[in-house]
């Protein structure tokens, strides 16, 4: 039970012509949480949010907010607010009636509506700005809008589909911060769209990795990192260094001699270290080998040593003095080795 504003997604299966974009989608995001669902561009994220909103239909299974199945309820009856990349505010209305324009829909009227579009006015930070046209807007102040307009009948559950991809970094950024501390105000419980992991990492309690209409994986970012569920998940954050090994208890053994590893398992695995994590010393989980490539990447320098048949690369400080041909000996701090079961 996930709570009464708490969303859960049962099961989802959606094709167009044939093809299956989403797989079988099953999630939970307990009342509250803001939980972002991460994916590249064509893994299905927009077509589960449309599914959610009501404005799209599964070919099988269900969402249900706060454990009741919202089969057969149309949009607007969701109870939930939705943003999208385009901020979509109508150009003849005023700010202050675009925002309360779903209030009017309902047959709110004067005074209370106008309270209530400025107290949103207010969260979003543009209080006095209700006279206005959205012309005369920013990108970032439009998508503000868009986002008081979304709030303004207290949805159980906010839906942001990119709704900073318009937008350039440092104003994404701010933005950013600025939704988490709104979210923490509101408890709104929300799920947020983005193929950026930066954004994923920095706006989501949680994330979710959809990878070809499937979660790959779920869990707190860090995890992602150090506790990636598998090879293809551990290569989208960026993760290089795969090593086949064989597992007993807490020991692998492979080409490159025997590691100590934070996790019990047995049998066949893929051992994996990242790249930052690798230190110049000759201790415990000890690899030695050749440089055979030393490249400046401004906030690191990438390194390739090649021990055996083998290729380890690591991130040293962008400074290092490493050149090609130079023999060199890392070590993989146990805390940051992780193992994958293969097959
Ligand atoms: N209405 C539709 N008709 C046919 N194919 C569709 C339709 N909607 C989505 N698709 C296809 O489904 C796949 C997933 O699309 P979706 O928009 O959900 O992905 P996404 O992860 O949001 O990607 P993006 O970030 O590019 O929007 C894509 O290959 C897309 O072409």
């Amino acid at each position: 039970m996930a709570g009464m504003n708490g969303l859960s997604v049962r099961g989802l299966c959606k094709g167009y012509a044939g093809r299956a974009v989403l797989r079988g989608v099953s999630l939970d995001v307990p009342a509250g949480e803001r939980f972002a669902l991460l994916g590249p561009s064509g893994s299905g994220k927009t077509t589960l949010l449309r599914i959610v909103a009501g404005l799209d239909h599964p070919d099988a299974g269900e969402v249900q907010i706060g454990g009741v199945s919202l089969a057969g309820v149309p949009a607007e009856r969701r109870g939930l607010g939705v943003v999208f990349q385009d901020p979509l505010l109508f150009p003849h209305l005023t700010v202050g009636e675009n925002v309360g324009f779903s209030l009017r829909l309902r047959g709110e009227r004067g005074r209370a509506l106008r309270a209530r579009v400025e107290e949103v006015l207010e969260q979003v930070g543009l209080s006095g700005y209700a006279a206005r046209r959205p012309h005369g807007l920013s990108g970032g102040q439009a998508q503000r809008v868009a986002l008081a307009r979304a709030l303004v009948t207290r949805p159980r559950v906010l839906l942001l589909d990119e709704p900073f991809s318009a937008l350039d970094t440092p104003l994404r950024r701010e933005l950013r911060g600025w939704l988490t501390a709104l979210q923490e105000a509101t408890g709104t419980t929300m799920l947020f769209v983005t193929h950026d992991q930066e954004e994923a990492l920095n706006v989501g309690q949680r994330i979710g990795l959809l990878l070809d209409g499937t979660l790959a994986q779920v869990g707190e970012g860090q995890a992602f990192y150090t506790r990636p569920a598998s090879v293809t998940v551990a290569a989208f954050f960026g993760g290089v260094n795969f090593i086949p090994g064989e597992q007993r208890g807490g020991e692998v053994r492979t080409e490159l001699g025997v590691f100590r590893v934070p996790v019990r398992r047995e049998g066949r695995v893929t051992l994996t270290v990242r790249p930052e994590a690798l230190r110049l010393a000759d201790e415990e989980n000890a690899v030695r080998g050749e440089v055979v490539a030393s490249e400046f990447a401004g906030t690191h320098r990438r390194v390739t040593l090649r021990a055996g048949l083998q290729r380890l690369v690591w991130h040293a400080p962008p400074h290092e003095a490493v050149t090609v041909g130079q023999p060199l000996t890392l070590a993989c701090p146990a805390s940051a080795c992780w193992t994958i079961p293969a097959g």
